[in-house]
């Protein structure tokens, strides 16, 4: 087993943590912030297998269960396999502001692979890269480096730390179409409206817009901007969620609520040979 590492980044405009396990980046706050805007839970539990809670884990090769041919796949593990990988350090690039982690097909068990049944085995290279200051940039490039097309899903499943789920006001999907991920996929429609969490939320929205998360508790605003990502995908669980530590953990779904680019369910990715994808999610917060 390879050791857990986690590393600082810290400069005069902002500071993170990121776990080479998943590349999943455990928190960030610009300076400007008193407090984390990417959300960091009270306890990690560190173990072979498991996914680091908070933060932003990377979503790939599937979403959720997976999906294709309009139904659920109820594949393991939930989310795809990359988040509990080793991912590879450009330790030449890494600085007080930026990392780059890489992965391939073969840093997955081969069980794991192809990832939808009938599919030749994808040759695949999976970039991550992070930029911190001020803002927060987070670029997955996954490229086909095979013979043959594969498709997938990929989210960046950010947790917004947020003073009180129930008084926040999320806006910028406004009339976009969603799927009800807590009534069966059903499809809905956003009124004119913002988006609040007064009970259980998923939702999976059609939409390329930026969004605003409105927190006056915390007394600002959380700008999310993205390219590549057709879909935006919204997520409260309202009650305890995940490994349940202790009492404070209990409570830690009342401050955060994940807000994620997503290119999954009708909007997989489908790559030709040669042919790469960019997902990239900044956030700024004021
Ligand atoms: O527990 P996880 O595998 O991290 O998933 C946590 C959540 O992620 C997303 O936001 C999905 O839309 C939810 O359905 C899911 O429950």
């Amino acid at each position: 087993m390879t050791d857990f590492v986690f590393r600082n980044i810290d400069n005069s405009a902002g500071s993170a943590t990121i776990s080479d396990r998943g590349a999943h980046l455990l928190r960030w706050r610009p300076l400007s912030q008193a407090t984390d805007v990417v959300f960091a839970p009270s306890s990690v539990v560190v173990a072979e297998g498991r996914p680091l809670g908070g933060g932003v884990p990377v979503i790939f090769p599937w979403f959720g269960p997976g999906f294709a041919d309009g139904h659920g796949l109820g594949k393991k593990p939930n989310h795809g396999f990359v988040r509990t990988r080793q991912w590879h350090l450009d330790a030449e690039s890494f600085s007080n502001s930026y990392a780059h982690y890489s992965l391939t097909e073969a840093d997955v068990p081969s069980d794991m692979l192809p990832w939808f049944e009938g599919d030749a085995v994808p040759s695949f290279r999976a970039d991550y890269e992070v930029h911190v200051a001020d803002t927060l940039t987070m670029t997955l490039t996954v490229t086909n480096t095979g013979a043959t097309p594969f498709s997938y899903e990929a989210a960046l499943h950010t947790y917004f730390h947020v003073s009180d789920v129930s008084q926040i006001r999320l806006t910028g999907l406004e009339h976009a179409h969603y799927e009800d991920a807590t009534n069966g996929f059903a499809p809905c429609e956003q009124p004119d409206e913002a988006v609040t969490f007064d009970g259980p939320v998923d939702r999976v929205y059609a939409s390329t817009a930026a969004v605003e998360l409105h927190d006056e508790g915390f007394g600002r605003t959380i700008h999310v901007a993205k390219s590549g990502s057709a879909q935006t995908v919204v997520w409260n669980p309202a009650e305890p969620y995940g490994v349940l530590v202790n009492d404070s953990v209990n409570e830690e779904w009342r401050h955060f609520v994940c807000c994620e680019a997503a290119a999954c369910r009708e909007h997989a990715v489908r790559l030709e040979p040669g042919e790469s994808h960019a997902l990239t999610q900044t956030l700024s917060a004021a």
